[in-house]
């Protein structure tokens, strides 16, 4: 954990926090419980108080190589400098605690910028913000927080989390601005999830990049002071005041172009005084001499002009004051004074870009009292308060004002209406001084015993209490310029990342509700459309099979009905002769299959009839199951039906003609053409019988061309022979009979002809139809096209509610796997919410604020 890294980073050799730096209190020197011993200083850390009477025991103060001073005077350099350490135990255990904050809020934004990898954060596009305010607060301003990457998939999900109130937020660091010129949309609004989701990620980078910056601020044991101000306002002439020394070059015209920043040599360059002179376009390191020229300081005069070659002066001075008098050697932390360029058209940017480093944690502006303060100045002041808090006012050359009363009200005024802060504690932070008057008073680099009223000077008398407030502020109360940033960003942070968390624990919990609500709807309505498509499959199914069985035997009773009837049925040709055999035999053939292809075209008809109903009656059952619009827009023609597979009967019946065919003798008919009667319908069928009876046997034939001398033999001779006279008998008759019973047959077998041959056509047809099974293959044919033509509308009702069922089980699995990331993110979000607020509290209770005011 990173708490334990920094309770190892505080440096027991610094102060001595007794057991365990839990301790309540904490013995900062000498010997403890002892009263022959030391005397010891006890720093409650919890209260943060000092037990005094301990502190001082009436010696002089000795500084230690460990920063820590074993006091043994009553002096009050002694007591200062007590309480600088006392201070910089403060510090450090704010540090620790602020370092610890800092790399919880690092880990919060990993752990968020995890999550938004897995799912993306809800950001809410509706932020406050001063120009669309107005805008945003108006009914129509209510936006959703999720916009789909898609801009086709408009169909939300119940369960997706939408921002339904019309709140706006107010981020501070978390705010994604991407307004583009003053009256532009807010754009953020028009961004998809995805975008919104890549620009916070890079956001929480920013921030963490930013947080790993202020914990090398605050870890830093040095103090980095700008001097800035309007040209030739006295900043270098101050810096020297403040080391007694010149050092800086100081001229009527102005002359510093480069930055300088001046750093004790003692700590820093092995106390070697010169100049590290940075050529533009390096960068400083102290153990690469590569990246810098070295100078001896008598050559800084040339150098600060030499802007076009140096981008920074690093100044080694040795300042060998005491440590309570020294404010860059003061024996508890490094500080540094950077002396900047007079603020002028080149200069301004730079400065102030200077002024915002992490690392600066005062500015202190120096105006020139008879000017007060240009434009530029006015400018650079706003900023760098807004930016820093707090800042030193410097006003210089006091001596050469003659009404000093009315100055410092005009000058207090400019200072009320630029920085109110400032003003509000302008006895520390805006100081009246004469910077030349205290070089002069101690050109050989004496320093005042740090008293007010020790006569410093007739024309500066508050540059002593301008050093102790400075360094008030910087050694003692680092807490203001270090951490209090670091502070106030954490604030800033955690008070954004309260918000965030919040609103995505309220979408994610409404999220988590919709689906669960969602999931209580559908299952019911699921198991329904899969009742409702069992049922409704199953009707069709056995509708389908009842119309094709119906079909099926209607076309087998017509067929067979036909086939029956077809031995008796007038074809209605004409036997036109012999000579026209050929086209009877064609018609009479085509005549009769023709008969028989009605009787299946009819049951075709009779089967469209019957399909059509049934198509009428699945597409019903669909509607009612599916509802309205939910099947294909689909039109039936009857006429498609049975259109491409012809009944092929015709081709099966053997086409070819031969003698054969005409000649079908048959008692009945030839009784019929020889015009013989037959006394009664029982003798007919008697006759009928035995004739057939004969045909069966084979004998038919021979009976009929023979039957002439069968009669003459067993009845017309015996009883016609009685009445005619002998030689009729003898010789007429015979010959008579001959002739007939050669004519007659041949009489019958030419009239019969054209019957015997329709006879002998049915007889084939029958064969062929009975041998290939026609009645049943053909209304199997028929019935099987019904089943064919029906299975459409079935498949579509079936695919409809395939498709019905497939849509509720992936909205099902959708919303199941909605819930599952709601829940997910519900728990991260309210364990974030926890944690963000636990952080927030202990950042507040830091307690930086009290030293806002220098005692
Ligand atoms: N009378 C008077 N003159 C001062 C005081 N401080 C500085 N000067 C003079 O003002 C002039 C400018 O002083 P510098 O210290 O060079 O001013 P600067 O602001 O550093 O100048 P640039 O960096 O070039 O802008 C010098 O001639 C100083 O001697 C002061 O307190 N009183």
């Amino acid at each position: 954990m990173s708490g334990d890294k920094f309770e190892k980073d505080h440096n027991p050799a610094e102060v001595s926090l007794g057991e365990s730096d839990q301790d309540d209190n904490a013995t900062l020197f000498g010997s403890n419980g002892d009263p022959q011993g030391p005397a010891v200083a006890n720093y409650n850390i919890r209260e943060g108080t000092l037990d005094g009477q301990t502190l001082v025991n009436g010696e002089q103060g000795i500084r230690t190589e460990n920063n820590i001073s074993v006091l043994n005077g009553n002096s009050a350099q002694a007591t200062d400098l007590a309480r600088s350490q006392l201070s910089q135990l403060q510090y450090n255990e704010n540090r620790i605690s602020l370092d610890r904050s800092i790399n919880t809020a690092s880990n919060i934004l990993s752990n968020l910028q995890a999550e938004n990898s897995v799912r993306p954060i809800y950001y809410p596009t509706n932020i406050q913000d001063e120009t669309l305010d107005s805008k945003l607060n108006s009914k129509s301003s209510k936006l959703a927080l999720i916009r789909h990457n898609s801009v086709g998939n408009s169909q939300h999900l119940l369960t997706e989390p939408r921002d339904s109130s019309s709140e706006t937020y107010s981020f501070e660091l978390l705010k994604i601005n991407l307004k583009i010129g003053p009256s532009s949309e807010n754009l953020l609004q028009t961004l998809d999830k995805s975008a919104l989701s890549q620009l916070l990620n890079e956001k929480f980078s920013h921030i963490k990049r930013h947080l790993r910056s202020l914990r090398e601020r605050i870890d830093d044991t040095s103090s980095k002071v700008l001097v800035t101000g309007d040209l030739n306002s006295g900043k270098s002439a101050f810096c020297n005041a403040l080391l007694r020394r010149k050092v800086m070059p100081e001229d009527q015209q102005p002359c510093t172009n480069v930055f300088c920043e001046i750093i004790d040599a003692r700590d820093n360059n092995n106390g070697i005084e010169e100049v590290h002179a940075i050529p533009i376009g390096s960068v400083y390191l102290k153990n690469d001499e590569r990246t810098y020229k070295i100078f001896p300081l008598e050559e800084l005069e040339h150098l600060v002009y030499q802007s076009e070659h140096y981008s920074l002066l690093i100044v080694y001075v040795t300042d060998n004051r005491p440590v309570n008098q020294s404010l860059l050697k003061n024996g508890v932390i490094d500080i540094k004074l950077i002396d900047a360029p007079g603020l002028n058209l080149d200069s301004y940017h730079t400065t102030q870009v200077f002024s915002r480093q992490e690392e600066i944690d005062l500015v202190v502006f120096v105006v020139n009292a008879e000017n007060h303060f240009t434009l530029s100045g006015r400018e650079f002041i706003s900023s760098a308060t807004n930016d820093k808090n707090l800042i030193f006012i410097v006003v210089n050359k006091f001596d050469n004002i003659r009404d000093q009363n009315k100055c410092k009200r005009k000058i207090m005024d400019q200072v009320h209406s630029l920085s109110p802060e400032t003003y509000k504690n302008s006895s520390n932070f805006v100081h009246f001084v004469s910077s030349k008057e205290m070089i002069n008073q101690n050109p050989g680099g004496d320093g005042p015993d740090g008293n007010p009223d020790d006569g410093d000077g007739p024309h500066s008398p508050d540059f002593d209490h301008l050093e102790a407030s400075l360094r008030k502020f910087l050694v003692e109360k680092r807490s203001l310029s270090k951490l209090l940033p670091a502070k106030n960003y954490l604030v800033k942070l955690y008070s954004d990342l309260i918000e965030l968390s919040q609103i995505n624990e309220k979408l994610y919990n409404e999220s988590k509700i919709g689906a669960e609500n969602e999931l209580k709807k559908l299952g019911p309505q699921y198991d329904e459309i899969l009742q409702s498509s069992a049922k409704t499959n199953e009707k069709i199914s056995r509708l389908i099979e009842s119309v094709s069985s119906e079909v099926y035997t209607n076309s087998r009773d017509q067929i067979n009905r036909i086939i029956n009837e077809v031995d008796h049925l007038s074809l209605g040709i004409k036997f036109e002769g012999y000579s026209n055999i050929t086209e009877f035999a064609r018609q009479v053939q085509e005549r009769i299959i023709g008969k028989i292809l009605e009787v299946v075209n009819s049951a075709e008809e009779h089967a469209r009839n019957e399909t059509s109903s049934a198509i009428d009656e699945i597409k019903r059952l669909g509607v009612q199951a599916l509802g309205e619009g939910s099947l294909p827009n689909t039109r039936f023609i009857p006429s498609s039906m049975y259109s491409k597979k012809k009944d092929n009967l015709q081709r099966h019946i053997d086409n070819e003609v031969s003698l054969f065919d005409f000649v079908d003798p048959n008692f009945e008919s030839f009784c019929k053409i020889c015009g013989i009667t037959i006394p009664d319908s029982r003798t007919n069928l008697l006759i009928g019988l035995t004739a057939n009876k004969l045909w069966a046997g084979g004998l038919s034939s021979m009976a009929i061309l023979y039957g002439p001398r069968v009669i003459s033999t067993v009845t017309g001779i015996a009883s016609i022979s009685n009445y005619i006279p002998r030689f009729v008998v003898t010789k007429v008759v015979p010959g008579t009979l001959i002739g007939i019973a050669i004519g007659m047959p041949l009489y019958y077998l030419y009239k019969d002809a054209p019957h015997a041959y329709q006879r002998n056509v049915v007889k084939k047809i029958k064969r062929k139809i009975e041998s290939e099974d026609y009645q049943h293959l053909n209304s199997l044919r028929i019935s099987k096209e019904v089943r064919k033509v029906l299975n459409y509308p079935a498949k579509d009702i079936s695919n409809a509610f395939a498709t019905t069922i497939e849509k509720q089980s992936s909205r099902r699995s959708k919303i199941l796997s909605d819930l599952k990331t709601s829940e997910i993110s519900l728990s991260f979000y309210r364990e974030l919410t926890k944690q963000v607020k636990e952080q927030y509290q202990i950042v507040q209770s830091f307690d930086l604020e009290s030293v806002h005011t220098v005692n």
